[in-house]
C-alpha cells in the first residue's frame, strides 16, 4: 500500500493506492501536514510507502518524521523519469510537470499526449509519440485569475467561480465570470488548435483542482481525471523501483 502526497501550491493532496486502485482521497492545509499523515498511517495500517511530490515550500526534512514507520521517498529532479527531458532549463522544472508528463507516458504509450493541469497556475505539458517531453506553458489559475483582478484593482470585486450567463457580460460579475471562464476556454482551444496544426493526433488529459468544472464547458473532446497527479505519482513511483 502507498501513501501519495501532491504538496501544491494552495493546498495539499493526498491518495492511498493498492496497486492501481485508489481506496482514499484526501486534501488538506499545509499547516496540518503531519496531523494528517498520521491520521492516514493510522486507518491505513498497512501503508509500506509514503511518496511525495511538492511545488510548495514543504521540503523533505518535513517528511522525516515518517522514517521510522515507512519508507519515504521524496521526488527530486535526480530521479529516473520514463521520457526524454527536452526542457531548455530541466532543473526549473516542477516536479509536478514532471510527474504529470511521466504518467501520462506510462499511461499512454506510443501517442502524443497534451496535459492540462487547471490548479494554482494552469500547466500545459506536451509529451510527443517517442516520449520526448518538449514543454508547454504557464498560465494564471482561474482562482488565481479571480485573486489578481480583485487585489490589482480599486474597484472589482473578489468574486468565486461561477459558470457564465454569456460571453457578453451584462454587470461587473458577469463580465468578470466571462473574462476568466470563458477566457480560459478559448485559451485552451487557441492550444489545441496551435497542437492540431503541428501534431496529426493526440489524447489530451485534464486534471486539477478545476478540472471538473472545465471539463462541461470544453469543446474538444477530453479525458478528465481530478486525481491524475496522484495516480501518476503512484505509476512513476513504480516505474523508478522497477527502473532503479
Ligand atoms: N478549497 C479550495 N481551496 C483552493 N482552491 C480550490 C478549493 N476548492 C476548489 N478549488 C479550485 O482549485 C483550484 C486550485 O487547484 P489545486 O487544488 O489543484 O491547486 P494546488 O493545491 O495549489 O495545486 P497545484 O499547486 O498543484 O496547482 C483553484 O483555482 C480553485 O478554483
Ligand atoms: C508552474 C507550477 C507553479 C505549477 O504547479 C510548478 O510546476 C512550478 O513551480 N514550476 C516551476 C517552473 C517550470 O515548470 O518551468
Ligand atoms: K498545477
Amino acid at each position: 500500500m502507498v501513501l501519495t502526497i501532491d504538496v501544491g501550491n494552495t493546498r495539499i493532496k493526498a491518495a492511498v493506492f493498492e496497486e492501481d486502485t485508489t481506496l482514499e482521497n484526501f486534501i488538506f492545509e499545509k499547516k496540518e501536514l503531519v496531523e494528517k499523515i498520521e491520521k492516514i498511517l493510522k486507518k491505513f495500517p498497512n501503508c509500506s510507502d509514503l511518496v511525495v511530490a511538492s511545488v510548495g515550500n514543504i521540503e523533505k526534512q518535513a517528511f522525516l518524521t515518517f522514517e521510522k514507520q515507512l519508507k519515504v521517498h521524496f521526488f527530486t529532479h535526480e530521479d529516473i523519469f520514463p521520457f526524454h527531458n527536452k526542457y531548455a532549463t530541466p532543473k526549473t522544472l516542477g516536479i509536478d510537470r514532471m510527474v504529470l508528463a511521466a504518467g501520462a507516458t506510462l499511461k499512454f504509450p506510443k501517442q502524443n499526449r497534451l496535459v492540462i493541469d487547471a490548479g494554482t497556475c494552469i500547466t500545459y505539458d506536451f509529451i510527443d509519440e517517442k516520449d520526448n517531453y518538449l514543454g508547454g506553458a504557464i498560465s494564471p489559475g482561474l482562482r488565481l485569475r479571480y485573486e489578481s483582478m480583485h487585489n490589482y484593482t480599486a474597484r472589482l470585486p473578489l468574486l468565486t467561480l461561477e459558470v457564465p450567463e454569456s460571453y457578453i457580460g451584462n454587470s461587473t460579475a458577469q463580465a468578470m465570470h466571462s473574462g476568466v471562464v470563458n477566457g480560459f476556454v478559448y485559451e485552451i482551444d487557441g492550444f489545441i488548435d496551435d497542437y492540431r496544426r503541428d501534431f496529426s493526433n493526440f489524447i489530451i488529459i485534464l486534471t486539477g483542482g478545476d478540472a471538473d468544472f472545465l471539463a462541461k464547458r470544453l469543446k474538444n473532446t477530453i479525458f478528465a481525471n481530478s486525481n491524475f497527479l496522484l495516480e501518476s505519482l503512484n505509476q512513476t513511483y513504480q516505474y523508478k523501483i522497477d527502473n532503479d
